[in-house]
């Protein structure tokens, strides 16, 4: 099992005090690249144990290098394709092993999908990664959250959410594919899951929130330009914020004390904000925990 060390850093990119996160493990899953590379970076310097998720060996060989480079800080790799549940529930197992408890979870990773395609499990894509991947993720590590104590949740969502809803007679869009509305409906879930977790655990001294990151010039969208929306997608990033900036709602929500025992609610620019009606309705929340837990008990 891990030992956390004894070293202090103070300083770094965030607007609000910097945080100590010495003896903390958190967990960034897309923090390869992005706002979950910076994000990463950031605990690590606050001196949390940081594990960061990805695809690729190479790319999390390189992604620890760089986050070392710049903190000093060793950071631990788990590789997983979080688009196959079976991925998503062995790095909740391994992760099982190799901590007794977790103290704050980055649910980072996510895409937007052009083209409708399904996964190894045969669920749709956007839906598989965007949604159950964080869902199958927290719930399976949940009890190494609540032995955290105070564990923070933090979901990465989108103001995209605010033209989803959710089509609970087609939710893995079979009959007409819509890129924006998987990509919505799917945004919109992590706000109602984030929201339904905090209603679960509140008590616990757990939380768990959701927030909107800004329109980020990342990866995000890559391998779409080919399509209109894509290429309007790679036009507008130039007024985009950089992924540095990107990461501040995360790295806030992850370490501020200032949102300490704050649960269920979304947050953009470091502020509590106000979702979209849909974003708020507990019923749904409900409903989408059943739904989700019925599409991945197999
Ligand atoms: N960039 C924006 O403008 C923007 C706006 C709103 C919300 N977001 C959200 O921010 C989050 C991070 O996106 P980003 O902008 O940093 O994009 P990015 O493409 O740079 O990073 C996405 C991360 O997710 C990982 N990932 C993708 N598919 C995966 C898979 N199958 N298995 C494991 N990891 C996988 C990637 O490797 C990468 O590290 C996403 O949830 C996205 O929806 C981004």
């Amino acid at each position: 099992m891990f030992q956390p060390s004894g070293r202090r850093i103070l300083f770094g990119m965030t607007s609000f005090a910097r945080s100590d996160l010495n003896g903390k493990i958190a967990l960034v899953t897309g923090g390869t690249n992005g706002i979950g590379l910076v994000a990463a970076r950031e605990l690590a310097r606050m001196d949390a144990h940081v594990v960061i998720v990805g695809r690729s060996e190479a790319k999390l060989g390189d992604s620890a290098r760089v986050i070392k480079a710049e903190t000093g800080r060793d950071v631990e790799t788990m590789k997983a394709d979080l688009e196959i549940l079976s991925e998503v529930r062995l790095l909740a197992d391994t992760f099982s092993t190799r901590f007794d408890r977790l103290d704050v979870l980055l649910n980072n990773a996510g895409a937007f999908f052009q083209r409708r395609a399904e996964t190894r499990d045969g669920i749709e894509r956007t839906w598989a990664l965007n949604h159950l991947a964080p869902f199958v993720l927290t719930t399976r590590l949940l009890p190494l959250l609540e032995r955290a104590g105070d564990a923070r949740v933090v979901t990465v969502s989108s103001d995209a959410h605010r033209f989803g809803r959710l089509h609970w007679d087609d939710i893995e869009f079979r009959r007409r594919y819509s890129a924006w509305g998987a990509y919505g409906q799917s945004k919109l879930a992590n706000i109602l899951f984030a929201r339904e977790l905090a209603r679960r655990t509140a008590g616990t001294g757990m939380t768990s929130n959701a927030l909107h990151p800004g329109f980020v010039r990342t990866g995000f969208g890559g391998g779409s330009e080919s399509s209109l929306s894509g290429r309007l997608l790679r036009l507008m990033t130039r007024f985009a914020i950089t992924a540095e900036e990107g990461a501040r709602t995360s790295v806030y929500l992850c370490a501020s004390p200032t949102v300490h025992g704050v649960s269920g609610k979304y947050f953009e620019k470091e502020r509590e904000a106000v979702p979209a009606p849909r974003a708020l309705d507990d019923q749904s929340a409900r409903r989408l925990w059943d739904v989700s837990e019925a599409m991945t008990s197999v």
